[in-house]
């Protein structure tokens, strides 16, 4: 059956007179990755927090692995898995025994609880340090580990919180590279971020939010191809970029936009031609981007 993993309709939050989640509509398919890209305070945990039962929308509806978020509460909790400030995590045991407790507390017995940890173990690089106090873990093996923890069960669907903030930039990449191997499992990933990269390298789909609207989705190509199809760069002697404008690509545009440049640039800027980014498409999208792109 082809269903939406995860399908939300007009939901809205508010807190107090502030609206949060403003008549926010999109759907995610099974078995792909999803990103949700939005600027501080856009509104990111709130909808994850909607959609993992934390908190009650106030408007619209949610639906996660076919259940309702409001009526049927205990369903979709039995079919999600979700990271980050929430994870159970006692500082005072070793990596092994953390997930070792957690597998028992989700019914496995012993012998499978020692099975699906080690398993685990292996998978999020943790085996050396398995048997090390978690206090003594850095941020990005605490990661891992929540991330380990988060799959004691599994469950058809992710959300992972900011998975890579703070993490440095090796093991984002192991993150990264778990994720991809994550979704060959089925599993569909709900991510939110703040990293365009991580959006563009990882998932299929990207919703880019903004003052808890959905603003723009598509593929991250996609949403590159907004922006134009070149971007003409001009920049200082000291390789600053002095100006970033989107063009069409084709040759006229470009000698319309060069023209119109030459008036305003100092001598001897250069030109640079290049391919849009995820941070241009982003900023395009965005409030704070309508300002740069019409300056
Ligand atoms: N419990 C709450 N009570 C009042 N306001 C809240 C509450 N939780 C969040 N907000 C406000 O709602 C807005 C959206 O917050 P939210 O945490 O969902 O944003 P976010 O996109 O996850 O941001 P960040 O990237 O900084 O985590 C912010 O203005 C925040 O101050």
């Amino acid at each position: 059956m082809n269903q939406h993993a995860i399908e939300v309709k007009g939901l809205r939050k508010m807190f107090g007179q502030q609206v949060v989640l403003d008549d926010m509509e999109f759907s995610v398919e099974e078995g792909t990755i999803f990103a949700l890209l939005g600027p501080n305070g856009a509104g990111k945990t709130t909808l994850i927090h909607i959609l993992s039962t934390l908190l009650e929308p106030d408007g619209g509806f949610a639906k996660v692995n076919g259940y309702d978020v409001s009526d049927e509460r205990n369903m979709v909790k039995r079919s999600i898995s979700l990271t980050g400030q929430y994870a159970a995590v006692d500082e005072n045991l070793t990596g092994a025994e953390n997930l070792r407790m957690m597998c028992r507390l989700s019914g496995l017995t012993v012998k499978e609880s020692r099975n699906r940890s080690d398993e685990l173990l292996e998978k999020f690089d943790l085996t050396k340090a398995a048997q090390k106090l978690v206090r003594t873990y850095s941020g990005g093996m605490r990661r891992r580990l929540d991330l380990a923890i988060s799959l004691v069960v599994n469950r058809p669907i992710l959300f992972l919180d900011e998975p890579t903030t703070g993490l440095d930039t090796r093991s984002r990449q192991a993150l990264w590279s778990i994720k991809a191997e994550l979704k060959t499992e089925g599993i569909t990933i709900f991510l939110t971020t703040q990293y365009l990269e991580e959006a563009d390298q990882l998932a299929d789909i990207a919703a880019v939010i903004n003052r808890g609207r959905v603003v723009a989705m598509g593929t991250p190509k996609e949403l590159k191809s907004r922006v134009g199809n070149e971007i003409i760069e001009l920049r200082d002697e000291n390789d600053e970029i002095i100006r970033s404008v989107p063009t069409k690509g084709t040759i006229e545009d470009v000698l319309q936009v060069m023209n119109r440049l030459k008036m305003a640039v100092p001598q001897g800027a250069r030109v640079h031609i290049r391919r849009p980014s995820m941070d241009d498409a982003f900023l395009a999208l965005t409030e704070e981007g309508k300002e740069v792109m019409s300056s």
